[in-house]
């Protein structure tokens, strides 16, 4: 079975399990369900904004563990105050040491857009993430049908949310539909680690002019942003380069810094 198999069976229980634990009325009786998300997109699309998507990772299956002590609130606002235009939240309990909770806080943090990262399968997490202050849910085609793509994407619109696609090759690029807000480039394989930064150049330039596109995974060097910035791509997610380091949001100031003297 591959890692990405092995998410999802985990997280077919983990959803059964929070639907009866946390029933769907009292996600809706939330005071985040009521809030009017943020628009990511515009975000990244606004006139000098740095594009960078923070991300709180604290470990992943490909890395293990990248930071056992950064604290979720100071990192969140040191990310916010660094210049980051997003944050990404993981949100995933077994596989990346996230959860629920840290979203939540992170939302109490900063006022930014924030993603939820986390492998979605169900119309469930999607009520969860808007009731956990998220405005904007990543869909990952390598997961999905064409078909299921559409459905979820058609259902976080309706909740206000925003639609993060995240397409990894030629084919999954058929999962976009017009529910979609951003497509993610993912540099790295899901199944296997690899990572290749030009994935994104290659799949780009396939996307029409008028898509946000974003380029995910595996971007540790400033020189990078400035390529991609000229192949059109408005956002940069970037989650290791930054979690590996003791403090976080030093390494995200730093980072923002060296893109602006390029
Ligand atoms: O990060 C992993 O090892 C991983 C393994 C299996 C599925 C997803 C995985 N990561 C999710 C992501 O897409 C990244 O967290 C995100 O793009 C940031 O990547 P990076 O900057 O390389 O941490």
């Amino acid at each position: 079975m591959s890692i990405l198999d092995k998410i999802v069976s985990r997280k077919k229980e983990e959803v059964e399990a929070n639907k009866k634990s946390l029933p769907v009325s009292r996600l809706e009786s939330t005071s985040h369900f009521k809030r009017s998300p943020l628009s990511f997109k515009k975000a990244l699309t606004r006139r000098g904004a740095s594009g960078i998507i923070a991300e709180f990772k604290r470990r992943s299956p490909s890395k293990g563990l990248l930071n056992g002590h950064a604290d979720v609130i100071a990192t969140a606002s040191a990310y916010e105050l660094a210049g980051a235009s997003a944050l990404s939240v993981l949100t995933d309990v077994d596989f990346f040491g996230g959860s629920n909770e840290n979203l939540e806080k992170a939302r109490a943090a900063v006022t930014i857009p924030i993603l939820r990262k986390d492998f979605i399968i169900d119309e469930y997490q999607l009520l969860e993430a808007k009731a956990i202050g998220a405005d904007v849910i990543l869909l990952i085609a390598a997961i999905l049908s064409v078909h299921e793509t559409e459905k979820l994407a058609r259902f976080a619109r309706s909740l206000g949310l925003e639609v993060l696609l995240e397409v990894h090759n030629e084919q999954e690029l058929g999962h976009i539909n017009h529910f979609v807000d951003v497509v993610g480039i993912n540099n790295r394989n899901l199944n296997d680690f690899s990572t290749d930064v030009q994935t994104s150049f290659r799949l780009g330039e396939l996307l029409p002019a008028s898509a946000v596109k974003i380029s995910e995974s595996a971007i540790s060097q400033p020189a990078v942003i400035v390529q991609l910035k000229e192949a059109g791509f408005r956002g940069f997610l970037i989650g290791e380069t930054f979690m590996k380091e003791a403090d976080p949001g030093k390494a995200c100031e730093e980072f923002i810094k060296a893109v602006n003297t390029l």
